[in-house]
């Protein structure tokens, strides 16, 4: 790939950034719209900053925080909306940057075991999918263990992205056990050396003891195979769902254990800023964003330009 072959991939993928995070951009800075004044806001106009935050999902502590830091704020000259939008994704990037963590493959022995947990329809197949392809990327090779056997559905759509990726999937049949599958798993790709197994998990919140006894044993099983597996738990939640997603998070912490977020359908959403209560709140590593359906919208987490999108400075 020449320089400038990869200088529009880039400019292309903030552009699917920005026409993704278009609607969260769009509520925030119509929100933020009109607050212009002198080198200082006023009590009034940081009331509004604040409620324009959480209007725009970015929660009520993310949101005191940045309006505890613009309180003290000078605007050499003066507020106007792109100085505040310079200044808001200021303090956004400083909440998002040290939360930003690329899922690297690191694991020795290999191969590095990552289970994807979330709940059904969060996106967990097709980031599943976009995470091995950009493992390919890098040149690691990669295998999938259909571990949701709840749903044959699930299995068919896992192994039609293996074909289409052309790696190797580890599945059984419907009903089957997940901890079982994993074992032939972990096996297989230790076996081939394969760098990094991705393991696709049931998501059915609504029975949660269950969902905790399948993945308390498939860690077990996991364990015995190798003391540090899984390497990563990685939590992929629907941005769509707002403030839910951050129950998601509460509810999977306790049944799985949590080491890293993937937030999915950041496009076509106005409820982007729950990236930002997330990494607030939880302070988990957020490892990549979703922004589309195809392969390649899944990308690593850049604070700084997510940030900028979100705030409006870059549009
Ligand atoms: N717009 C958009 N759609 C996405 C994104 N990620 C996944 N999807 C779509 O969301 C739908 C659900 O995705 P799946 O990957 O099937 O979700 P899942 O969590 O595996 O759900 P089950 O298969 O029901 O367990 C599919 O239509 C995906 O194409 C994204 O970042 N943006």
């Amino acid at each position: 790939m020449t320089p400038e072959d990869s200088a529009t991939t880039e400019s292309g993928w903030t552009d699917r950034l920005l026409g993704g995070l278009r609607k969260t951009s769009e509520r925030l800075t119509e929100n933020l719209a009109g607050l212009a004044g002198g080198t200082r806001l006023t009590d009034a106009q940081l009331d509004d900053l604040e409620d324009a935050l959480i209007l725009s999902d970015l929660g009520p502590r993310a949101a005191s925080r940045i309006r505890a830091k613009l309180a003290s704020a000078r605007f050499e000259k003066g507020v106007d909306e792109a100085a505040l939008a310079e200044a808001v994704a200021e303090e956004i990037a400083a909440i998002l940057r040290p939360v930003a963590k690329p899922l690297e493959i690191v694991a020795f022995p290999r191969p590095q075991v990552i289970l994807v947990i979330g709940v059904n329809g969060s996106g967990k197949t097709t980031t599943i999918a976009k995470l091995a392809h950009l493992f390919q990327e890098q040149d690691y090779s990669v295998m999938l263990a259909a571990g949701d056997t709840f749903r044959a559905a699930a299995i068919g759509q896992l192994r039609v992205w293996a074909d289409r990726l052309g790696i190797e999937i580890v599945s059984g049949a419907e009903g089957g056990d997940p901890a079982s599958i994993v074992f032939d798993a972990v096996k297989a790709a230790t076996d081939k050396g394969i760098d990094a197994l991705i393991v696709d998990t049931a998501g059915r919140l609504q029975n949660k003891r269950e969902l905790m006894d399948e993945l308390a044993k498939v860690r077990r099983v996991l364990g015995r195979l190798n003391p540090e597996a899984p390497h990563d738990v990685v939590l992929v939640l629907d941005a769509t769902n707002g403030q839910n997603a951050l129950q998601q998070i509460e509810t999977f912490k306790e049944v799985a254990g949590v080491s890293g977020l993937i937030m999915t359908k950041l496009d076509g959403t106005a409820r982007g800023g729950v990236l930002v209560a997330a990494a607030e709140q939880y302070g988990l590593p957020i490892h990549a964003i979703g922004v589309g359906e195809k392969i390649d919208d899944l990308r690593p987490f850049d604070p700084d330009l997510v940030a900028r999108v979100i705030a409006g400075v870059v549009r």
